[in-house]
């Protein structure tokens, strides 16, 4: 048979490789119907892998497809089975409040605490684990999944900053905070006793979150990408000198003892996980909402304090403020002869504060802000999580 192009219609696949790694979230596979009508009609199902955006055609040669000699046509059909159904009548009662159908990326694997997260917001949620942040929110870009769930602040570490970058830099909207008790536990290989363990992994956050327990305890600390990893890396090392700190949960998964319980420095430890979406929730007023946006100032004296001013002349109380450097925009400050200097502290400022958008006196605040930032963006507007 001559070599053919023909054309595919992206379809995504229904069930993801997991972990979910930058290079997999671009390199898609889709399944491509064919018809030969050779001696007797038959209907093949072929999976192949190619690089092209979703919805857009992708050129295959027959070769590749792995069609025969006798192959007489080809007819392609969209997977229809990958496609939305209609919503019925009932449709619209049953799937109210159902989370089931909901895929969440999280960075890490299985039994890490921002899965947690994930769960506690939609409890029958598929969670789609991730090597990186970025893929967790390119996965949400892609329409792999539908939420990424990412960890902003714990209450004894304080902000993770690179998230609030990445919050910057993706175009996603927070539609939900989740605040997560984490309580970290010492675990170990089957049989070992707290005594023997002298080395510990975990995530560098989870560390420092039991400094003083660990130094009691004299126990060296290596990182890891995250809690779970650290528990799988002790569960196959079987190592009895090497203990992880993470979760219960995780514990259970990978097989480990729990060697102490509740070992953070501070029991009441809370992590805030963020859960973006590629549509913002629409604000309203019947529940405490809060508001996170990230702005910059002009140049001169006091405008911080202006800026912060617009939000206490309404009484609008804020929860948070963090400023990350522009990476992208060292200033160059010159005067009318040109001369001037870089200036490379030219900050951005990331707020949250206490009101929905739907609430005038926040419109009032943000359009009064504008006169003296370049640049207001409204990272979202969501329901507070009152921690039960
Ligand atoms: O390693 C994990 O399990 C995570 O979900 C990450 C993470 C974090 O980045 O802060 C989340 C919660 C805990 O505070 C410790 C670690």
């Amino acid at each position: 048979m001559a070599l053919r192009c023909f054309p595919i219609w992206v379809c995504p696949q229904t069930t993801l490789p997991s972990p979910l790694v930058g290079q997999d979230a671009k390199r898609r596979r889709f399944f491509v119907t064919w018809e030969c009508s050779s001696s007797a009609s038959v209907r093949a199902v072929t999976a192949i892998e190619g690089e092209a955006p979703y919805g857009r055609e992708l050129k295959k040669t027959s070769d590749e497809m792995g069609l025969t000699q006798e192959t007489k046509s080809v007819t392609f059909h969209r997977d229809l089975s990958m496609l939305p159904k209609p919503l019925t009548a009932n449709s619209l009662y049953s799937s109210a409040g159902d989370d089931s159908k909901m895929r969440i990326s999280f960075q890490g694997i299985p039994g890490a605490y921002s899965e947690t997260a994930a769960l506690k917001a939609y409890p029958n949620c598929e969670t789609v684990p991730c090597e990186q942040f970025e893929t967790a929110f390119q996965a949400v870009e892609l329409w792999l999944v539908d939420k990424a769930v990412l960890p902003i602040e714990n209450s004894v570490g304080g902000s993770i900053h690179r998230n609030y970058d990445l919050l910057l830099r993706h175009r996603l909207h927070i539609v939900q905070e989740v605040q997560l008790p984490v309580n970290h536990c010492l675990l170990g290989v089957p049989g070992v006793r707290k005594e023997d363990i002298k080395c510990v992994l975990s995530h560098p956050q989870a560390l420092d979150q039991c400094m003083n327990s660990l130094n009691d305890l004299g126990i060296h600390r290596v990182s890891a990408k995250d809690t779970a990893t650290a528990a799988q890396t002790v569960s196959s090392s079987g190592k009895r000198d090497i203990g992880a700190i993470a979760s219960v949960r995780a514990a259970n998964i990978y097989g480990l003892d729990i060697l102490a319980e509740n070992i953070q420095d501070d029991a009441n430890n809370v992590t805030r996980f963020l859960i973006l979406a590629r549509e913002p929730v629409i604000p309203r007023t019947d529940r405490p909402y809060k508001t996170s946006i990230v702005f910059s100032l002009e140049e001169g004296p006091g405008v911080l304090f202006k800026a912060l001013a617009v939000f206490a002349l309404r009484s609008i109380n804020l929860s948070k403020i963090e400023s990350r450097p522009q990476r992208r925009r060292p200033l160059r400050v010159v005067d009318g002869s040109n001369n001037g200097s870089a200036k490379y502290f030219d900050y951005l400022f990331y707020i949250d504060f206490e009101a929905s958008m739907a609430e005038t006196s926040a419109q009032h605040a943000l359009g009064h802000l504008q006169e003296f930032s370049s640049f207001i963006r409204i990272l979202g507007c969501y329901p507070m999580d009152l921690v039960r």
